[in-house]
């Protein structure tokens, strides 16, 4: 009967002994329930990641030994969500004390090693089913997981065989036998029919059951106090995995992302040092030079002070340089203002001069035979003084020879040098700029000398380029004494009595148009270009061109040059800077045609014009020295044009040309003699064109 004592802790239901009530199997079983569901709630937890019923691999822990125990502290850390009342069990610490009594239930079932649980707790907090096939293979090998897994818990019972129940009987009818004394083992056989002493056997024997029986409820009712403290305690500690747990989940992360920055940390870490070498490579090259500036800047520094020292000299030096300044200045002032009154002496001085000397003036030029000429007859000429020429014919008509006596204002006679006569021409450009009308015009026979006198050549040039370098000149002058000048020039030519503007190609109708009704003596030129010039080279450019556009205009059977009146016009207007004057003048140069008579003439139709044109010169010159009331001034274009300049407003200077050759005899005496008819008109005094803005400055 020992035998069919079960095992009170082997948590596999047993068959209740029919009318043998030894153990209370019903308290046991309830115990068994208990456990049972226990391990079922625990099942019904949710799978871990491997989708593994976490508690039922624990259940096998529950019974191990402290190595397992103690293997499990050391892996807590990497469990996830694997905890189950079972291994809470596992370490109750009163198992151990109801291992004495009941100490072959729970380590009969499973034998289980610390090392094999280690992975197999590991493998849990892995997902990967590798990983826990490996690790079933790890229990399977080590035969753990075919006990505990595979078999039930009655099989594992039924399969450890009798041995183990053995063991358990045997361990139960020790602690029955601690109950009854040893004398049952000793006792006499009964006979089978001593009903009596059979009784009073099996009455004993109850006893010592029912005995055995309290002490076991009472030892049961201890264990399910246990249970309900192993269950509070379970409570706690599941709580407590729980919150370590979440702990080690955030910890990983927490070390995952650290991982991460670490990685990022140290690539930032590489890309510094590299950054850092060139810094500081950077950084040895600019103390190089902050050494080498700060060399420089204390050189500097004390050149600063040698300067401060200069300076502080030179401001001292400046306040006296000032106040000299000041004084000059007003000195300055005072002298400029001297000097415009002296200027303005001087300019009446220098009219009265030219008053004096005439109006209308006439100079009389000879010119010398070229070398193409040696072999030319020459008149006899002979120069008395320098105003007056004597023309001796070389031929005898009648019984003598011709001899004419000539005044004029001047008399040059073939040696002249241009610049000697240019210094004869100057002072009427200086009157120019003081605001008067000149004319200058070169009058004679063809070939007479008359482009010579006006123009010249490289070398020996003539009045207009020399009137261009005046001009200039004076201008420098003048804008010391305060007079800025503006000039512009202007081109004519006048053929056949029409007029053509030299500074342009275009053919477009030049006239000679009234500038005021009431004053019809002012005049201007339609359609004609007027350059503004700022300097002598610029002028001689305009020259050029203007040049350049008559000997266009003229054909190869029709040499146009002598047959044409050039005139070259120069507008000067001067303003005083400070003072409210302003002057206006005008220079005209004028190449005549060449007069030759009509007997001689090719080309009647020019002669006739150019004869008829300087005849008009010669009756307007002739109306002004009559002081008549008309002037023809607009019988021809010429005159028309002079008009200004011929007046009262003017100064006119005429040049006679003459050739030296006896061939030319005639014509240079009808010349001489209009020249001396010009020279006896002495116009009235001359206007100044003179604006005075607010008050008179004379
Ligand atoms: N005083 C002088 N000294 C030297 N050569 C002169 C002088 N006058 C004129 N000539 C020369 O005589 C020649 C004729 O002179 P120029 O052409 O000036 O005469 P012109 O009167 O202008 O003739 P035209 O009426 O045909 O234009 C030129 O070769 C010129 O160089």
């Amino acid at each position: 009967m020992d035998s069919r004592i079960p095992k009170p802790s082997s948590g596999v239901p047993q068959k209740k002994p029919a009318g043998n009530n030894l153990f209370d199997f019903a308290t046991i079983n309830k115990f068994d329930d208990i456990k049972n569901k226990k391990a079922e709630n625990e099942s019904k937890k949710p799978l871990n990641e491997l989708g593994i019923n976490v508690m039922g691999q624990f259940k096998f822990t529950r019974s191990k030994s402290p190595d397992v125990q103690r293997s499990n502290q050391l892996t807590m850390p990497k469990l996830r969500r694997s905890k189950s009342s079972a291994d809470l069990t596992m370490s109750r610490p009163t198992l151990k004390r109801m291992q004495t009594t009941v100490e072959n239930v729970p380590t009969k079932r499973f034998k289980p090693t610390g090392s094999i649980v280690k992975p197999q707790i590991n493998a849990f907090k892995n997902p990967s089913q590798e990983k826990k096939n490996a690790i079933l293979t790890t229990m399977k090998s080590s035969g753990l997981l075919t006990n505990a897994v595979k078999k039930p818990l009655i099989k594992s019972s039924s399969t450890e065989g009798p041995k183990s129940t053995l063991t358990k009987t045997a361990t139960v009818n020790k602690t029955v036998s601690s109950v009854q004394p040893a004398k049952v083992a000793n006792k006499p056989k009964i006979a089978p029919y001593d009903f009596k002493a059979r009784f009073h056997d099996i009455k004993e024997r109850y006893d010592i059951l029912k005995a055995k029986s309290d002490q076991q409820k009472e030892h049961i009712s201890t264990l399910e106090e246990q249970c309900e403290n192993f269950d509070s305690r379970e409570k706690e500690l599941l709580d407590k995995i729980e919150k370590i747990e979440q702990e080690l989940f955030d910890a990983t992360e927490e070390r995952e992302k650290l991982i991460i920055e670490i990685k990022a940390l140290k690539s930032t870490n590489k890309g510094l040092t590299l950054k850092n070498a060139a810094l500081s490579a950077d950084l040895n090259v600019t103390s190089e030079q902050f050494e080498t500036t700060k060399r420089s800047l204390s050189e500097l520094t004390r050149k600063h002070d040698r300067q401060t020292i200069d300076y502080e000299e030179l401001q001292r030096t400046s306040g006296t340089m000032k106040h000299d300044y000041e004084e000059a200045s007003n000195k300055l002032l005072l002298s400029q203002d001297q000097l415009y009154q002296i200027n303005i002496e001087r300019k009446v001085l220098h009219n009265m001069v030219l008053d004096l000397r005439g109006n209308i003036r006439v100079f009389a030029r000879v010119r010398p035979p070229l070398q193409t000429e040696e072999d030319k007859m020459l008149c006899g000429w002979s120069f008395p003084d320098e105003a007056t020429l004597e023309i001796l014919s070389n031929e005898i008509s009648g019984s003598k020879k011709l001899k004419h006596d000539f005044s004029f204002d001047q008399v040059f006679d073939p040696n002249t040098a241009q610049d000697e006569i240019f210094e004869m021409v100057s002072p009427l450009i200086q009157s120019a700029m003081d605001g008067y009308n000149v004319c200058i015009f070169a009058y004679g026979q063809t070939g007479s000398g008359k482009t010579f006198t006006m123009d010249g050549h490289e070398g020996k040039l003539g009045i207009i380029p020399r009137t261009v370098k005046l001009l200039f000149d004076s201008i420098k002058t003048a804008d010391i004494l305060g007079w800025k000048y503006t000039i512009k020039a202007s081109f004519l030519e006048i053929y056949n009595e029409v007029l053509y503007d030299l500074l342009s190609n275009e053919n477009k109708d030049v006239e000679i148009r009234m500038a005021n009704a009431r004053n019809k003596t002012e005049i201007y030129v339609s359609n004609l270009t007027e350059v503004e010039v700022k300097t002598a080279a610029r002028l001689h450019e305009l020259m050029i061109i203007a040049r350049s556009n008559r000997a266009t205009a003229a054909t190869a059977g029709n040499e146009r040059s002598s047959r044409s009146h050039a005139v070259t016009r120069i507008e000067l207007t001067g303003q005083h800077s400070s003072k409210p004057e302003t002057l206006v003048g005008m220079i005209n140069l004028v190449d005549l045609a060449g007069s030759e008579s009509p007997k001689t003439s090719t080309r009647m139709d020019e002669t006739k014009n150019i004869n008829r044109s300087l005849s008009e010169l010669s009756n307007v010159i002739l109306a002004l020295v009559q002081r008549n009331e008309h002037v023809p001034y607009r019988n021809s274009k010429l005159t028309h044009l002079l008009m200004p300049s011929l007046g009262g407003n003017s100064k006119t200077l005429m040049f006679v040309n003459v050739s030296p050759f006896q061939d030319c005899f005639t014509e240079t005496v009808k010349s001489l003699r209009f020249a001396a008819t010009v020279n006896s008109c002495k116009l009235a005094k001359a206007k100044r064109n003179r604006q005075m803005n607010q008050s008179s400055v004379f």
